[in-house]
Formats: structure tokens, C-alpha cells, sequence
């Protein structure tokens, strides 16, 4: 099985009397600057002049600068833009300042394995990439606990790199649940994958599906909701604790042979096909050219289709539902 690191084989001190600028104060911008601040890191952060982020980070009490400031004030800098925005942030307000000795981090390897970004010899370039959305990087944290990280190293200029990511890793709290090696095109392609085939594209894909089936036989649609969406979350809870057989340990028998016998009938040779399909599109960088085109010719399709899918029936059915949900967490 492949080695998990944890807390005892990540040092911290390496980060000391270090400056780690974050560039970018998102997602998972505001979830590495904030761990690392409660870890005892010197965080500063790197954005635009007005950006919306600027405020919040002000707020938490973090020193924000503009991109190259940060950059050239940082011995580590970890890029945590979008990253369609990170060729021409990096070549503009970056690159000037990667100096001999310093760390380029990213959270993800598209931008260094379709070669978007082409960092010089003379600094690390690793990856620490939490395997969970920002808002979960910061509340496990905030909990004693923490997300997955994958890291890996892509240039090791210092001879540190390794070192320095696992340190990065666990001041962000990745350590505690646990860290895994891996390579920046292992990460990119099986992150691509992970996100268009099974965990945003294939599951919306299926809550939809499900939940249009049953609106269109004319059952209520709050009820197609809870059965196709607001359920799932329920049941993945049960699966990440304990694998497929809790899951199945937990539902009524008619539910686990309904799942033995109808599931296989709606991931079929066909899907598995589709899949292959989609995976060597990401892997000859097919995908890689779609989006950055896309991004170039200033997102007219991406924006139509998230305009399409904002006025979808769930969305709306699930706007008016969750209203009334006081549980709810609103992060
Ligand atoms: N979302 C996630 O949970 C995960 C993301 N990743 C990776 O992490 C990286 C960051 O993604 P994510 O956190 O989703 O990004 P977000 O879109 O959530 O955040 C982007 C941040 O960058 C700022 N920004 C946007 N454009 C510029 C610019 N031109 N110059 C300076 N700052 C800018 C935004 O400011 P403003 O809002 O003010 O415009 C915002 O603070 C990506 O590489 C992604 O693949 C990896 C694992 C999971
Ligand atoms: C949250 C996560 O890991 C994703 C889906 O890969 C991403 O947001 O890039």
C-alpha cells in the first residue's frame, strides 16, 4: 500500500522566519492563509488592486498586498487563483520575483503540466494539493482535524523540496488526516478525471437525471429533491466513514438489492466507454487546449451554460427548500 505521511513526519520548523505569501484569497486561499496563520506561520497575501477578497482577508486580521508585492516580500508562494487567471498573473507579477532560494506552490498541477507555467531553475516548484473543497480545508482545521493532501515535488533547486512541501502540508493541517505522494501529472490528470466523471460532472449529471425522471412522471418535485439530492450527502457520509459495505450496512435490505441489482444498469459498457473517452482527452491534453481557448475567447460558452443551469428546476425547488433549513451552514 502506498506510504501516508502524517504529523510526526512533517517538521514546521522549516517554516520558520519564513514569509508565505498566498496568492489569491478564495476557496482555498482563505483556508491555507488562515491554517497557517493558527500554525504560527508569517502569512501575507498577494491579490488585485479592488479585488472583492482583499476586505475579508483585511478583516481576518492578514496583511494584503498586490501580487508582485507579496511576491517579492515571500521566501514561499503558493498560487491560489483560478486557474485560467495564473499564466498571465504568474508572467507578470511573479516570475519577476522568483528569485534563487524561493518555493512556487500550487494546489493544483494543470498550470505546470500543460506547461501554461514555466517556473526557472533556481526555486522548488511543489504541489499541496487538499484533496476537498477550501471551506472543509478551513473547518476540519478549525475542528482538530484536516483534509487529505496530495504533494508532490516538480523541481528541487534546494534540495529541500520534499522537505518544504510535507512542512506546508502540515501547517495547512493536511497531516493530520494524512498526506500521499504523488507526480504533477498523476495529481492533474486524476483530479481532472475525479471532477468531470464521478464528483461534479457525473453526479450532478445524476442527481439531475434522477430528479427530471421522477418531475416528469408527475411526482412532487420538493420530493424528487430529497430522494435525489438532499439523500445523497446522507448516504456519501456513510461511505467515507465506512466504506460501501456501511453504507449498505445502514439502508434496508430492499435498498442494497436494489442497489446490487438495478446500479450496474445505469453505469453500463457504454459509460465505462465514455469514461476511457474523457480520461485520454485529459491525458493528451485535449481538454487542457478546450479550456484554455475557451478562457481566451472570454468564456461564451462557460458562461451560457452556467446561465442554462442556474434556471434549472433543482436549483430553483432547492433555493425555496433550503430557506427553511436553519441547520444549514451558510460558509
Ligand atoms: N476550490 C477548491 O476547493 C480546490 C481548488 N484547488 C485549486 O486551488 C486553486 C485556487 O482555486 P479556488 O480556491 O477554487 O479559486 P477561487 O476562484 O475560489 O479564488 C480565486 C481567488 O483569486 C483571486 N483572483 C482572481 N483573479 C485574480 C487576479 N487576476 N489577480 C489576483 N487575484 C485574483 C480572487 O479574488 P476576487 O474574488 O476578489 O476576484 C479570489 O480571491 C486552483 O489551482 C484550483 O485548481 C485545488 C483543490 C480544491
Ligand atoms: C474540490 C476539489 O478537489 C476539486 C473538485 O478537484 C476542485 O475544486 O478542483
Amino acid at each position: 500500500m502506498a506510504r501516508m505521511y502524517y504529523d510526526s513526519d512533517a517538521n514546521l520548523d522549516l517554516l520558520a522566519n519564513k514569509t508565505v505569501a498566498i496568492i489569491g484569497y478564495g476557496s482555498q486561499g482563505h483556508a491555507h492563509a488562515l491554517n497557517l496563520k493558527d500554525s504560527g506561520v508569517n502569512v501575507i497575501v498577494g491579490l488585485y488592486p479592488g479585488s472583492k477578497s482583499a476586505t475579508k482577508a483585511k478583516e481576518a486580521g492578514l496583511e494584503v498586498y498586490d501580487v508582485a508585492e507579496a511576491a517579492q516580500k515571500a521566501d514561499w508562494i503558493m498560487i491560489l487563483l483560478p486557474d485560467e487567471v495564473q499564466k498571465s498573473v504568474y508572467k507578470n507579477e511573479i516570475e519577476p520575483h522568483l528569485t534563487e532560494g524561493k518555493v512556487l506552490f500550487f494546489a493544483h498541477g494543470f498550470n505546470i503540466h500543460f506547461a501554461q507555467v514555466v517556473p526557472p531553475a533556481n526555486v522548488d516548484v511543489v504541489m499541496v494539493a487538499p484533496k476537498g473543497p477550501g471551506h472543509l480545508v478551513r473547518r476540519t482545521y478549525e475542528q482538530g482535524e484536516g483534509v487529505p493532501c496530495l504533494f508532490a515535488v516538480y523541481q528541487n533547486a534546494s534540495g529541500q523540496a520534499r522537505d518544504r512541501a510535507m512542512a506546508y502540508a502540515k501547517g495547512i493541517g493536511g497531516t493530520r488526516a494524512g498526506i500521499l505522494e504523488t507526480t504533477f501529472r498523476e495529481e492533474t490528470e486524476t483530479d481532472l478525471f475525479g471532477e468531470q466523471v464521478v464528483l461534479c460532472g457525473g453526479l450532478s449529471a445524476l442527481i439531475k437525471s434522477g430528479f427530471e425522471t421522477l418531475v416528469a412522471a408527475g411526482y412532487q418535485p420538493e420530493l424528487a429533491y430529497f430522494e435525489c439530492l438532499h439523500e445523497v450527502k446522507l448516504i456519501v457520509d456513510l461511505i467515507v466513514e465506512g466504506g460501501l459495505a456501511k453504507m449498505r450496512d445502514s439502508i434496508s435490505n430492499t435498498a442494497e438489492y436494489g442497489d446490487l441489482t438495478r446500479g450496474p444498469r445505469i453505469v453500463t459498457d457504454e459509460t465505462r466507454a465514455e469514461m476511457r473517452k474523457i480520461l485520454q482527452e485529459i491525458q493528451s491534453g485535449q481538454f487542457a487546449r478546450e479550456f484554455v481557448l475557451e478562457n481566451q475567447a472570454g468564456k461564451p460558452g462557460f458562461t451560457a451554460m452556467r446561465r442554462r443551469e442556474a434556471e434549472h428546476h433543482i436549483e430553483e425547488v432547492g433555493k425555496d427548500l433550503r430557506a427553511m433549513f436553519s441547520w444549514l451552514k451558510k460558509d
